[in-house]
């Protein structure tokens, strides 16, 4: 039987921690080609957001795509900053970030990964979320990326833990377990 799930798998994203991150967690398993096109992200909740971008890369691509939204929700705020974590990221920083919860005594956030793959143009895009719950506090650590160095697990921020150690309780890697039970129990 035939399938439209390629062996190799384009993911676009113009992230490369997030590209070199997903590579390590799946290994020689699934390969992945990378695109990076730039697709303006819509407001919403975030399974909206993920299926969205997925929807306009297929098109753009003209082809099978997966795609991936990063969440960080503070649940003193709600959610927020959730799917836009990335703008709050670049325009606080780390140590803006953590004031924002100054005012709060809980201190609790959940990491959110959304993977979205569609087989091609018009193809309905299917999710895999990774959830990692933990709680912000004051930078520390040297490794890592982006919210790493604030975003504590089990008493050790994202920063201060080996990448390969990072990659066996983050939300990218339950996200990656999901996608790739599907792509096992999906006929290539
Ligand atoms: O494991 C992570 N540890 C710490 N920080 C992280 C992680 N993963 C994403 N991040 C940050 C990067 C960006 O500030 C935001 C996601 O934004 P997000 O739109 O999903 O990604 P992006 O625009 O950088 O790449 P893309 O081209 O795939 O949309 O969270
Ligand atoms: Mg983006």
């Amino acid at each position: 039987m035939s399938s439209t799930i390629p062996t190799t798998i384009n993911f676009i994203t113009g992230n490369k921690n997030k590209l070199a991150e997903t590579r390590a967690i799946l290994g020689d398993v699934v390969q992945l080609s990378n695109q990076n096109i730039e697709i303006l992200e819509v407001q919403g909740s975030l399974e909206e957001i993920a299926r969205d971008k997925c929807q306009k890369a297929a098109i753009e691509a003209n082809g099978p795509v997966l795609t991936e939204d990063s969440a960080l929700e503070f649940r003193a705020l709600k959610g927020l900053p959730g799917p836009y974590i990335k703008w709050f990221y670049s325009a606080l920083g780390n140590d803006g970030l953590y004031k924002l919860l100054a005012a709060y005594d809980d201190k609790a956030a959940t990491a959110v990964c959304t993977f979205a793959f569609s087989a091609g143009p018009g193809v309905e895009p299917r999710l895999f979320q990774g959830y990692t719950e933990g709680k912000i506090v004051q930078k520390r650590g040297q490794g890592g990326f982006g919210f790493d160095p604030i975003f504590e697990v089990d008493g050790q921020t994202y920063a201060e833990m080996s990448p390969t150690y990072k990659n066996t309780v983050s939300e990218r890697f339950k996200a990656l377990e999901k996608l790739q039970n599907w792509l096992r129990n999906t006929t290539v």
